[in-house]
């Protein structure tokens, strides 16, 4: 797989506060790519400075091979960005904003109708392109925001917390947007999320914490590495249950009502209890999530919702 960003020794000083420490990474091209951290974590620091908006004090980004600061302009037009506050202009239209952008972006005229068009179905915008975005819903605004990042066809898609603030059948369409990019159009994603079911489906995650990369891998990964499975046992004989999980060196935690037994892995555990399950009345397995990974690593969890 082909690297289309590239980071290396990246370190992003403000005054003499490192804010981002001697971080390296990569992203694959045409993957959902995660950037995770607490906040003043480093994460904003990094995404500015990958999309030419801040300066980095040392280390090289390449984005599509180009280095953000000696290729400024060829890295920009290899990216689009969608920033957590609209900066859509709510008195124009969907076509109006679209058509500004495309000035922007010195889009040849002929070519705007038909990027418009293009852009728009990719969204399922393509009806209500004449709509003032004023009047327009928070889901559907954010779906305009990202037609506009994807109108001059970057490769890569900077989305900051896309769904935030949006409820959960909104933020499933989005997400069916993402996805139909990733997959039809080959387009790199990278995104920073606090649900961390949306991180979960991402192809890899970086956690960045204290300005420095604690993690990077793909999530299956770091939730094998980083959690437990639990099973809580309840039992009318208590003294049977222990004896039982301590002959096969389970180690139990004993709360009021209930044992937990936390392991690795779950099948050795409920072939222990199905010989055993005269002893137990009722058992509830709970996966480890990318929750428990996120506090395991970080020690904080992720804020909740905005
Ligand atoms: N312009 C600035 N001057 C001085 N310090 C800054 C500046 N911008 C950010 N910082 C500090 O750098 C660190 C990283 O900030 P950054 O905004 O990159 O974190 P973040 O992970 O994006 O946090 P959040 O989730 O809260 O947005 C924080 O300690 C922050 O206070």
């Amino acid at each position: 797989m082909n690297p289309i960003i590239e980071v290396k020794n990246f370190t992003k000083k403000y005054g003499d506060f490192i804010a981002v420490n001697n971080i390296s990474f990569e992203v694959e091209e045409g993957s959902i790519f995660a950037f995770l951290g607490p906040n003043g974590a480093g994460k904003s620091t990094t995404i500015n400075t990958l999309c030419t908006i801040f300066e980095k004090t040392s280390g090289t980004l390449l984005i599509d091979g180009k280095d953000i600061t000696e290729q400024k302009s060829e890295a920009r037009a290899a990216i689009g960005v969608v920033f957590q506050e609209s900066t859509l202009d709510v008195k124009m239209t969907i076509e109006e904003n679209l058509k500004m952008h495309c000035v922007f972006y010195n889009i040849p005229k002929k070519e705007v109708e038909e990027r418009i068009q293009f852009v728009l179905k990719l969204v399922d915008l393509l009806d209500e392109r004449k709509k003032i975005v004023g009047a327009l819903s928070g889901g559907m605004k954010r779906r305009v925001e990202i037609a506009r990042g994807l109108i001059h066809y970057p490769k890569v898609l900077f989305l900051d917390e896309p769904t935030t603030g949006l409820d959960p059948q909104t933020r499933a369409h989005i997400w069916e947007y993402i996805l139909k990019l990733q997959k039809e159009r080959n387009i790199t994603i990278f995104l920073t999320t606090h649900y961390m079911e949306e991180a979960e489906i991402c192809h890899k995650v970086a956690i960045i914490d204290g300005g420095v990369i604690v993690a990077y891998d793909t999530p299956y990964a770091l939730k094998k590495k980083h959690t437990k499975d639990k099973a809580y046992i309840t039992t009318k004989e208590p003294m049977a249950l222990e004896n039982v999980l301590s002959q096969y060196s389970l180690s139990y935690i004993k709360k009021e009502g209930y044992y937990r037994v936390e392991v690795e892995y779950l099948e050795p555990l409920l072939e222990v209890l199905s010989q055993h399950k005269e002893h137990i009345t009722n058992i509830e397995i709970k996966k480890g999530t990318f929750n428990d990974v996120f506090l395991e690593i970080t020690g904080k969890t992720i804020r909740e919702e905005a």
